[in-house]
């Protein structure tokens, strides 16, 4: 069997009375784009920022390539290659996209996110970020400061930051959110390649892009997996279809 590269055992998570996280277990393996769907409220951003190590699980274990990674914080697991979402808030609005994507180099080169050295001569980094940029088809735009960026391209700006930690897994929340659809279009085909170069973990409330895309989808509803399986396990299933898709048919 494939060892996965991550593994989430019977995590548990609750607000007060509410159980944002029942008893989840799951795994990420090598090739895969698995995506995480269920309705608003599920508790998919609650799985997102327990495995990213923003919020921790009352309970249950995190093994990212085989090591417990339950305990150790969102610095220390990116380290080790758990691959962080970067939010439209950590892009610095006054930068250049090709400027956003070399902090984010310079963090890959353990050089402290914040702390800037004068960047702007090193061409290796130019270069580097040229490049990273190119592959999310944002070339043309890599001189636009950040704040002037479509949203969409601002997502795509978090990938490209992202890409640039060349991380062993992606943790992508929500990636077509406000994109049209040539950019969701966009958008899936780079995350069929991306995919063989790192699995992604997908939380997205696009079905079709996740139809498209996912090798497998695990359906979350208050906090349980209620299914999980193929394309076609998840569109046939009747209990995903009342939950979920709110068909009672
Ligand atoms: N810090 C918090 N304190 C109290 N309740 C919280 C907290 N964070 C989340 N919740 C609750 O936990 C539940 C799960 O929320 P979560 O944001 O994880 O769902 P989600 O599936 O990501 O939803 P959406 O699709 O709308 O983003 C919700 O009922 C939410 O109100």
């Amino acid at each position: 069997m494939v060892e996965p590269v991550l593994t989430l055992s019977h995590l548990q998570k609750s607000f007060g009375a509410l159980k944002a996280t029942d008893d989840v277990s799951l795994t990420l393996i090598p090739g895969e784009i698995h995506a995480l769907i269920g309705p608003n409220g599920a508790g998919k951003s609650t799985l997102i920022g327990q495995i990213a190590g923003k919020i921790a699980p009352d309970s249950g274990t995190i093994t990212f390539r085989g090591r417990d990674v339950t305990q150790l914080s969102t610095a220390q697991r990116a380290r080790l290659g758990l691959g962080r979402s970067f939010q439209i808030s950590s892009l610095i609005p006054e930068f250049s996209a090709r400027r956003n994507v070399m902090l984010a180099l310079q963090a890959r080169q353990g050089h402290p996110f914040r702390f800037l050295k004068p960047v702007q001569r090193d061409r290796g980094l130019i270069a580097g970020a040229q490049a990273i940029l190119t592959r999310v088809g944002m070339a043309g735009r890599a001189s636009v400061p950040s704040a002037e960026l479509s949203h969409g391209e601002r997502r795509l700006l978090e990938i490209a930051m992202a890409l640039a930690l060349e991380p062993a897994c992606f943790l992508l929340d929500e990636p077509m959110a406000g994109m049209g659809t040539e950019g969701v279009g966009k958008l899936v085909s780079f995350l069929q390649d991306l995919k063989q170069q790192a699995p992604i973990l997908l939380v997205e409330h696009d079905m079709d892009a996740v139809f498209a895309l996912a090798d497998r989808i695990t359906v979350l509803v208050y906090g349980q997996i209620i299914a999980s399986g193929s394309v076609e396990d998840i569109r046939h299933d009747p209990r995903v279809r009342e939950a979920y898709l709110g068909d009672p048919a």
